[in-house]
């Protein structure tokens, strides 16, 4: 009820010690709080914050208009209603290294379990379109460098992301991500990766996690979690895939209600009433209720 029970540092924890089993987990990205608490329903190991979906939930496109504020809102918003870690992207950290590590503190104090950084120049763009440009080594490196220092809990999971890939290609990919995992990076997300032998490459050249991208309408292909486990990754997000089923879904009952003047050939498509109840756990807002409406407090003991 109100919160999810399980506190940020067992979130870390947990997964922490579910990288270490070496199974790969799957983060779907959550599009509000509601629907986090249908991902952890559905049996997913955990939530992924995307910046391309904050963006697109405040009518923005996504090249970096969004502040921490809002990043760190939306991700306690979405940490504190589900026992799942959650995963939050970063963008580029929000400014200099010294703004990295305010970033990583106020999304630590947000209650993510992990959080990426990429080394995209500001402002950035959608990792999967052409023209995005990335910072120099150094610069990227001392992204990094900023926010392993800042973190207070040891257990946060700093990602760091490269975007070069689609920039100076596979080579120079494999090349940054070591230097990366040098600055103290625990885990790496290799953006816009083309094909399996590629998230393969980078598999092998780290000795950290790696996280692939099943971005739709994108550069990679949507490959099973089966082809991702079989060449090692670690994590898989889907990072705007619920925002676009349901923006999808919105679009053709709007169309049916012009066409047909009632949302009533689409209501079996709908949530039922009965199961939004559920997930929000109504029930235990009625006991609630009821049990303190029914308390009697003890008379006080007379002096
Ligand atoms: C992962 C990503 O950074 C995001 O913000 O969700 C985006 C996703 C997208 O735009 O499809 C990305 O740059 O890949
Ligand atoms: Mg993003």
């Amino acid at each position: 009820m109100l919160h999810a029970r399980t506190t940020a540092a067992a979130k870390r924890a947990a997964l922490r010690e579910r990288l270490a089993s070496g199974q790969l987990l799957r983060f779907p990205g959550a599009f509000n709080p509601l629907s986090a608490k249908l991902v952890q329903d559905k049996g997913f190991e955990g939530v992924y914050i995307s910046g391309a979906v904050l963006s697109a939930d405040l009518a923005l496109p996504d090249i970096g208009l969004t502040t921490l504020t809002e990043v760190a809102g939306r991700s306690q918003q979405i940490a504190r209603v589900t026992d799942l870690p959650a995963l939050v992207d970063a963008d580029t950290g929000f400014g200099e290294p010294m703004n990295v590590a305010r970033t990583v503190q106020a999304l630590e104090d947000a209650g993510v379990a992990g959080l990426h950084i990429e080394d995209q120049v500001n402002p950035k763009r959608c990792g999967h379109l052409d023209g995005k440009q990335v910072v120099d080594r150094g610069t990227a490196l001392k992204r990094i460098r900023a926010a392993v220092d800042a973190r207070r809990e040891p257990d946060l999971l700093i990602m760091a992301r490269t975007d070069i890939r689609g920039v100076d290609g596979l080579a120079a990919a494999v090349d940054r991500a070591k230097a990366l995992v040098d600055a103290g990076a625990d885990a790496i997300f290799p953006e816009a990766m083309r094909d399996l032998a590629e998230f393969e490459a980078v598999r092998t050249a780290v000795d950290v996690p790696v996280l692939a991208n099943m971005t739709e309408f994108g550069k990679s292909e949507l490959f099973t979690t089966r082809q991702l486990a079989d060449v090692g990754v670690n994590i898989v997000i889907y990072p705007v895939s619920l925002l676009r089923l349901a923006m999808g879904a919105a679009e053709r009952g709007l169309d049916t209600l012009v066409d047909a003047g009632t949302l009533a050939p689409v209501v079996d498509q709908m949530q039922h009433r009965a199961r939004l109840y559920e997930l929000l756990d109504y029930e235990s807002y009625n006991h609630f209720d009821a049990a303190i409406f029914t308390y009697v407090p003890e008379p006080a003991a007379r002096p």
